[in-house]
């Protein structure tokens, strides 16, 4: 089995039907208070934003754009619910070739995210459920 293994988690992604909304909610109801302002990420039909925790990010996210990949979420969980778990990794190109060799289906080739480093998908079939980005962790 190769070296690759799995980082830190890096954010959970909660698509909703507004991030203005949401963000509120995780402000008032949860005393959040580092909260960033809203994002656009056309190439991936999101707008985002961030609530930023001590070990980790809850990541907002609305369709932005007509072909927005949580479109087809948010018709099944209207109110909005959890759409993924972000991990990160060293190498995303070896993240993506491990995955193949190990039978994943992964959505895309890499690609910026929201953090401006390389991100890929792997389908939620291969997850119990679960749509697991990946993410090449910022080099410090
Ligand atoms: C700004 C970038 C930011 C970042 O962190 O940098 C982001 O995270 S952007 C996040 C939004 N982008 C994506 O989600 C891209 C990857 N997603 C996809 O390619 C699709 O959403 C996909 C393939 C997961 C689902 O596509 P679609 O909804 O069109 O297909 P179905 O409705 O037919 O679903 C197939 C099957 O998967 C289940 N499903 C769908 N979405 C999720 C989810 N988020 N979590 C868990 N399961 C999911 C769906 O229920 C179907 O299951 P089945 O048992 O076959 O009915
Ligand atoms: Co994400």
């Amino acid at each position: 089995m190769s070296e690759f293994k799995i980082g830190p988690l890096n954010h959970v992604g909660v698509a909703v039907p507004s991030i203005e909304e949401a963000a509120n909610t995780y402000r008032e109801l949860y005393g959040a208070i580092d909260i960033t302002e809203p994002g656009e990420m056309e190439a991936q039909g999101v707008r985002f934003c961030f609530v930023n925790l001590p070990n980790s990010q809850i990541e907002l996210i609305e369709p932005f754009g007509e072909n927005s990949p949580i479109v087809n979420f948010l018709k099944k969980n209207p109110k909005g619910g959890q759409h993924h778990v972000c991990f990160e990794v060293d190498d995303i190109h070896e993240a993506k070739k491990v995955m193949e060799e190990r039978g994943a289906t992964v959505l895309n080739e890499p690609r910026i995210g929201a953090h401006g480093t390389l991100i890929i998908f792997v389908h939620p079939k291969n997850s119990n459920g679960v749509l697991i980005e990946l993410m090449e962790a910022p080099k410090h």
